[in-house]
């Protein structure tokens, strides 16, 4: 059961002055069967920015997420785009107006080639072409089945195509699944150029230090609470706080 000492606030979260551009969730719960999964989280993502959000396996991070592109319903609070509720909106229209949600596992279509990828978000070839600027390792793989890639190349079409989609905001959940620390490692700074590029970035990883290194803020959820928010350096100074929220979860 949650009290309103659980609640944890961000300034500037909600309607009204400063959420221009900007995505807001404010005092947002998410419920799964028989109750919360996730509570009380305020969070305001602004376009060129990276946030962080960690913590143990059944936290509520890919819950939260959902909720944000609506492939989940929240239970409670409210989410806003440039200040106006965008709750009663579905997928597609949050996704029209730039929320781009990137699921967990490299969803793409084996059988396409990369152009052909691509081509299911951008609104012409020019644009899917131009989302390559990012990613230059995929030039060479126009024309090839996305299913002959590897793993890394194939995230990297998953990132291509959210990114053609022309994102306002990009919800990436566990990018690293499943590919080795060092494959990953080369997919981060292309999370930071588009970032660069104006677009806000919510970013759930395992890979917590690498995941802090790119962003501003970050977002520690433990047990369905936020047990940690504010700067990302702070909280790389301060691995306690992470481990507590992993050992602490275990204990719960
Ligand atoms: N479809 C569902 N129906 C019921 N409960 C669910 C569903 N999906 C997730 N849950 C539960 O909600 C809680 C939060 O899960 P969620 O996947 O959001 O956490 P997470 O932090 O993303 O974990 P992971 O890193 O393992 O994906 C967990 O207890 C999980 O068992």
């Amino acid at each position: 059961m949650s009290t309103d000492d659980d609640r944890i606030s961000v300034q500037g979260a909600g309607t009204g002055a400063g959420t221009t551009g900007s995505l807001v969730l404010d005092d947002v719960t998410v419920s799964r069967g028989a109750g919360p999964v996730i509570s009380h989280v305020s969070l305001t993502l602004r376009p060129g920015e990276v946030t962080a959000l960690v913590g143990p396996n059944g936290a509520g991070k890919t819950s939260l997420i959902e909720s944000v592109s609506a492939m989940t319903a929240h239970s409670g609070g409210s989410i806003l785009l440039d200040g106006q509720s965008i709750d009663k909106l579905s997928r597609v229209a949050r996704a029209k107006r730039g929320i781009v949600h990137i699921e967990q596992g490299r969803a793409v279509f084996p059988s396409l080639t990369v152009r052909e990828n691509l081509a299911l978000t951008a609104k012409s070839e020019q644009e899917a072409r131009a989302a390559l600027d990012h990613f230059p390792e995929l030039e060479k793989r126009w024309d090839s089945p996305t299913g002959l890639l590897s793993g890394g190349e194939q995230q990297m079409v998953v990132l291509a195509r959210a990114f053609a989609a022309r994102p306002r905001f990009l919800l990436i959940d566990e990018m690293s699944l499943g590919l080795a620390p060092v494959v990953f490692t080369r997919l981060l700074p292309i999370v930071s150029t588009i970032a660069a590029s104006g677009v806000g970035v919510l970013l759930v990883e395992q890979f917590t230090g690498l995941a802090l290194g790119l962003a501003g803020e970050a977002l520690v959820v433990s047990g369905g609470r936020v047990t940690y928010q504010g700067d990302a350096v702070r909280l790389r100074e301060q691995p306690e706080i992470l481990h507590e929220a992993y050992l602490g979860q275990r204990a719960a």
